[in-house]
């Protein structure tokens, strides 16, 4: 985007185009702000834009918790699922018996011989990577890959009221003593070259679950550093948070504190906002 100096900037119909693009790929208000002013519009050009503009720009639509909650109990499906505590602004969610004690068992098995050192998405370039922040092994199942898998991710998709199909693949995760998952967000950061050929496979990722399958003997609790809140996890217990916004202020950082002692298998299921192929 080639712009004018300062002084005579105007919007014409191709920025404001351009602004319908980027939200259209799931680029949040904060984000266009912050490319046209780093593209040299002047502040009270690009807020006068976020004015013209609001349709598209708007939050994006979140899985949440599909009510009636009955006492602490929602109808899953195909059981009851207690919930523990609820949490607003971010939407935060913790769950007890989500899963069995023998589909933890289940899931750990199926992916034990399938571990490997875990990538992080490569938002630069939209591949994957090595990244010295995460020392967990992980895989991937299919979208229903077998019966547990495809059981978990159907009444997932009923507690959350969110199509199975905009899921991606559960991934299980490994840590042994010493590993961790620095806190980071889950999103595809806008800002990013790689972001948008990420965001063809179903859009942005608009919330998380991690499910744990066992408890490891100490540490390993999932952190988040902005809200003051830290899970110890339960085998069947999980925790949802949701995020409208790829951007700081959904205050969604989180991360998996070091094992310090026995070893730590979660499941974890990221949520898009449209089918993920
Ligand atoms: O290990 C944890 O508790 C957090 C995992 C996590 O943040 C992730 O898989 O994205
Ligand atoms: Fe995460």
């Amino acid at each position: 985007m080639n712009q004018p100096p300062a002084t005579e900037q105007h919007l014409t119909s191709d920025v404001l185009a351009w602004m319908a693009a980027q939200a259209a790929q799931g680029y949040t208000k904060e984000s266009i702000f912050d490319a046209m002013r780093a593209a040299g519009w002047s502040r009270e050009v690009a807020a006068l834009a976020m004015q013209m503009h609001p349709e598209g720009l708007a939050s994006l639509r979140v899985p949440s918790l599909a009510l009636p909650v009955s006492g602490r109990m929602v109808d899953a499906g195909d059981k009851w699922v207690e919930v523990q505590q609820l949490f607003q602004a971010p939407d935060v969610v913790l769950f007890a018996n989500l899963l069995s004690a023998s589909e933890c068992r289940a899931l750990i098995e199926a992916a034990r011989p399938r571990l490997s050192r875990s990538l992080t998405v490569d938002t630069k370039t939209g591949g994957e990577e090595l990244n010295a922040d995460r020392t967990s092994e992980g895989m991937f199942f299919e979208r229903s890959e077998n019966s547990i898998v495809r059981c978990i991710e159907t009444r997932i998709a009923k507690l959350l009221g969110w199509p199975r199909e905009n899921g991606e693949g559960l991934q299980v995760l490994r840590y042994g003593p010493g590993a961790e998952y620095k806190p980071h967000y889950d999103y595809f950061d806008p800002a990013e070259l790689g972001t948008p050929a990420i965001l063809t496979r179903g859009g942005q990722r608009v919330a998380t679950l991690i499910m744990y399958l066992n408890e490891p003997e100490k540490g390993g609790a999932t952190v988040f550093p902005d809200l003051d809140l830290k899970v110890v996890p339960r085998p069947g217990q999980a925790v949802f948070f949701s995020y409208a916004q790829p951007h700081p202020a959904s205050r969604t950082l989180h991360g998996g504190a070091p094992v310090q002692a026995g070893e730590k298998w979660i499941a974890t299921k990221w949520l898009r906002e449209r089918e993920f192929i």
